[in-house]
């Protein structure tokens, strides 16, 4: 099944829009990663995903038009993090995973027993549970980021879609934060969708990459074949050499001194 069709997207927020022509599928149960240089309107494309912010052309979640949906039926199709959300700092962390169940509560609002038992079940997932009763405003950035992935999973979508949740994780973090969400994706068959800045994570974790370069899509494919140092020279103006893991992914390896950017 097709988690997202987008047909010619554009999108932004004045005259001139930050997103253009944007065409892709992804499969259900698949990872996909837009990835780009700062600036190259990831984040729009996903904000205009999620209908924050206005597009023209053509959304489609799991086979449904997303603008003929109401706001309450899409939070019952797609979970979106924001990379960086209003946070309520006095809530504690049990309180604003709970949030993620509002789009499945009912007229009175009143959380049932379901929906305590699977915020236990996504702090548990989360390794969360020895910090359900700590308020936002305490918790380390690290700590935060995972309080905001519980929030989203609670809302228990298909689909995911995540801005950059990786950002201020150290290496190891990420890491088990990636690997959560893989195994979520092949146990559920979620469908996971984020904008990611590290490209050897991104190339790890995808099997699609949309690769974004002043609004526009410059490639797209398996990260084998998007990930060349001569496009990473010509859109990020990095100077990198791509290397292959044991697994057969590539790993992008900055070189030192040599930046494009560099006038020399
Ligand atoms: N609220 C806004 N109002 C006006 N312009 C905006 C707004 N948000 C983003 N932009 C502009 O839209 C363009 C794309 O921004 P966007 O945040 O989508 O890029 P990005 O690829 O996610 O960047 P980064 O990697 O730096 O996070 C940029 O030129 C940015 O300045």
């Amino acid at each position: 099944m097709t988690a997202l069709r987008l047909r010619e997207v554009t999108a932004g927020y004045g005259k001139r829009p930050a997103v253009r022509d944007v065409t892709a599928t992804v499969d259900g149960g698949g990872w996909f990663a837009i990835v780009g240089p700062n600036g190259a309107g990831k984040s729009t494309l996903l904000k205009a995903i999620a209908g924050l912010v206005g597009f023209q052309g053509s959304i489609a979640v799991h086979d449904r038009e997303f603008s003929a949906l109401s706001r309450r039926q899409r939070a019952r199709e797609l979970g979106y993090a924001p990379q960086d959300p209003l946070l309520p700092t006095g809530l504690t962390v049990t309180d604003y995973v709970l949030l993620g169940r509002t789009p499945h509560l009912g007229t009175l609002a009143r959380e049932s027993r379901a929906d305590l038992s699977i915020v236990d079940d996504t702090l548990g997932r989360l390794d969360l549970r020895g910090l359900a009763a700590r308020r936002l405003g305490t918790l380390s950035g690290g700590e935060l980021q995972r309080a905001v992935l519980a929030r989203v999973l609670a809302q228990r979508t298909r689909l995911l879609l995540l801005d950059e949740p990786t950002t201020g994780l150290d290496i190891g973090h990420a890491q088990a934060l990636l690997d959560r969400l893989d195994r979520l994706r092949r146990e559920d068959g979620t469908t996971v969708v984020t904008t990611l800045h590290d490209l050897t994570f991104a190339a790890q974790y995808a099997d699609t990459l949309l690769l974004l370069d002043d609004g526009e899509v410059v490639a797209s494919g398996p990260p084998g074949e998007v990930l060349t140092a001569e496009r990473l020279r010509r859109h990020y103006a990095a100077d990198v050499e791509i290397l292959t893991t044991a697994t057969g992914h590539p790993v992008v390896a900055p070189v030192r001194g040599q930046s494009a950017a560099d006038p020399r």
